[in-house]
């Protein structure tokens, strides 16, 4: 007898879904309005559904949810390709609030619910502007040691946990982001949670680039949304930047984010969200 905590696949089979991707981070999403996904469920299947090769293949899983305020018009559950819920995604949270327009769910100006807090939404085809939750837990320049290396690192929590450290742009360029990442990703400084690490070089008063290796995808992303807000909070906090900042991603494009500098409790992100198919899950692509 399965357990309900058991994911069932042949109940799954025929689901319809969507793969978005907003600036080469990909996700996949399903309209739980109907709750037939149980929350119980959501680690399992994205650990399965995100697997590259194996399955759909994403950096992660959103479940789009009845709201739970009278604020939202929907709730999501957020989990990483590994299984992990994470409070907040900034480029899945576009790519969320653009499937619940096409999904008559929501109006172009809406408000949804994360674990990090209410997000506020504006959708303009496939441009989408997010508000993200107050940034919080700023800290700038103090010495992480990694190894034999040591390193100035800062970090600010702008829904999920970022470390941020600056180099210059050629050394960004040739540098290891999976085996430096993940190494500062479970460094004792940023226990218990962890965190993503942001590397960051200014290639002009309004101009950053950022590679981010992402918790609970374990990897270098082509791009982090929350990660680039961190990082041009961080800069501009250091007087490296002035915003609006456009930040120019691993996968080549480019995310704006607008804040007022001496006043970081309101940030947005600005980037493209975009369809890429619409399909039915088969109950093989959870084995
Ligand atoms: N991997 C992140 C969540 C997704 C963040 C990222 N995809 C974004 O666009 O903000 C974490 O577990 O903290």
């Amino acid at each position: 007898m399965k357990k309900v905590m058991d994911l069932d696949s042949a109940c799954l089979d025929g689901f319809p879904f969507v793969k978005m991707v907003a600036s080469g981070n990909d996700f996949i999403l399903i309209n739980n309005f109907e709750k037939r996904i149980p929350a119980e469920w959501g680690p399992e299947l994205a650990r399965k559904l995100c697997r590259r090769a194996f399955s759909v293949g994403a950096d992660g899983l959103i479940l789009i949810e009845p709201p739970k305020s009278q604020k939202a018009c929907f709730s999501w559950r957020f989990f990483n390709a590994d299984g992990s819920e994470a409070e907040m995604c900034g480029n899945g949270g576009r790519c969320a609030a653009r499937f619940a327009v096409a999904e008559g769910l929501c109006p172009p100006e809406h408000v949804f619910e994360t674990l990090a807090g209410l997000i506020r939404a504006e959708v303009k085809e496939k441009k989408v502007k997010i508000e993200l939750s107050p940034p919080h837990s700023l800290r700038i320049d103090f010495a992480l040691d990694v190894d034999d290396q040591k390193f100035l690192a800062s970090f600010i929590n702008t829904g999920v946990p970022h470390a941020v450290l600056f180099f210059a742009p050629e050394d960004l360029a040739r540098l290891d982001v999976k085996q430096l990442g993940s190494k500062i990703r479970f460094h004792p400084a940023f226990a218990p949670s962890g965190t993503n690490v942001n590397f960051v070089a200014t290639l002009g008063e309004d101009n950053l680039k950022v590679r981010t290796y992402e918790r609970g995808v374990e990897a270098e992303t082509f791009a982090c949304g929350t990660g680039a807000c961190a990082s041009a909070i961080i800069a501009a906090q250091k007087g490296l930047i002035k915003p609006p900042v456009t930040v120019e991603t691993s996968g080549g494009e480019k995310l704006n984010i607008y804040f007022d500098p001496k006043d970081v409790s309101r940030v947005f992100l600005e980037g493209e969200a975009r369809f890429v198919y619409q399909a039915s899950l088969s109950k093989e692509a959870l084995e």
